[in-house]
């Protein structure tokens, strides 16, 4: 039994791509309707069959629809809810899939009152974006995570949890508030030190004469892969999460000087403590974690 039997999708990059195909994968007899508010995106999602109408206006493709789920970055969600807003069905559930959920909860709330919202956030993406970069198996064995609103109707999380399991993922249920602050530490704070260590290796090229490039090593090259995610993304998380990220990057920044006064001060013994502590996270992260898409993401030096 499918928990939908017409989806909506609005906003087809990489996320949204997936979703489409991991639907027509696992559920091929769902009827699939998606825009996206770029014409060069709906064109490309047409000559890629991502789904039965791409339509050119966003109404128009969620006016039959009992799921919408909303793949556009967080700073667009507002958008994308008043733009189907007047055409969405009485029965219909609403779901998103941003990296943060409190600001777009209450932007939701704001601009469709009285409609089923239940927010999720597939802990699953890459590097990539756009319509071509998407793949159906993103989601197999991912966590994604429902943040309903404690009004939140318990049959329509249900359902959405039923949707995310026939698509592979396993779901997990959280409080927005909470979620916010573990993504801050596990997804959110990375990207941003990524992005901090390669702008200002970037900087040093100048004087360096592209030694950095030259002689980048491996740990070096992992954060280029991150730091080259997506800016209007990107910049929309931190603009969105900002009390959480910043409690988190207080938090790092009185780590890192602690480990600045063990170097200063030559104390070994934290260092290495430190060290064995963290080889420790990795190797647990490994042995209990759930398969990464990436051919061979966190097998490679286990
Ligand atoms: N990229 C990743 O690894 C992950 C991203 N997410 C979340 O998923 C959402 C989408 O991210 P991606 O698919 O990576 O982005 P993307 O950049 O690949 O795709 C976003 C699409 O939304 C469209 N769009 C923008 N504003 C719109 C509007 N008002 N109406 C209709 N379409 C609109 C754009 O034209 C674009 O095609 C974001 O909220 C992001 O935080 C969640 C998990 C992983
Ligand atoms: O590419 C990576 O390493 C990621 O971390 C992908 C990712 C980006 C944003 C999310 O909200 C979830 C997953």
């Amino acid at each position: 039994m499918l928990p939908f039997a017409r989806v909506s999708i609005v906003g087809l990059g990489l996320i949204g791509s997936s979703i489409a195909r991991a639907v027509r994968h696992h559920m091929p007899t769902v009827r699939l309707t998606a825009h996206d508010a770029d014409p060069a995106v709906r064109a490309r999602a047409r000559a890629l069959d991502l789904a039965d109408d791409v339509t050119d206006t966003a109404g128009a493709a969620v006016m039959d629809a009992d799921l919408v789920i909303l793949c556009v970055p967080v700073g667009a969600m507002r958008a994308a809810a008043e733009a189907i807003a007047a055409d969405l069905p009485a029965d219909v559930i609403v779901s998103d899939v941003g990296s943060c959920k409190q600001s777009i909860a209450a932007a939701l709330a704001e601009v469709l009152p009285g409609v089923s919202v239940v927010p999720a956030h597939p802990v699953a993406g890459t590097e990539h974006s756009g319509p071509d970069a998407g793949f159906a198996t993103l989601f197999h064995k991912r966590w994604c995570i429902l943040t309903p609103a404690g009004d939140a109707d318990p049959a329509a999380v249900m359902r959405v949890s039923s949707f995310w399991e026939k698509i592979g993922a396993d779901v997990e249920i959280m409080d927005a508030r909470h979620h916010d602050l573990v993504l801050a530490v596990t997804s959110h704070v990375p990207h941003l030190i990524a992005y901090s260590i390669v702008g200002t290796a970037s900087d040093l090229e100048e004087v360096t004469n592209s030694e950095v490039i030259k002689f980048s090593a491996g740990g070096f090259r992992d954060f280029t892969r991150i730091a080259s995610s997506d800016p209007t993304m990107w910049r929309d998380v931190f603009l969105n999460n900002r009390e959480a990220v910043l409690e988190m990057l207080q938090r790092l920044t009185e780590d890192v000087t602690m480990l600045q006064r063990a170097i200063r001060w030559g104390d070994g013994d934290t260092l290495f403590d430190l060290f064995t502590r963290t080889r420790a996270v990795r190797r647990s992260i490994i042995e209990h974690g759930q398969d990464d898409p990436r051919p061979d993401f966190g097998r490679e030096h286990i």
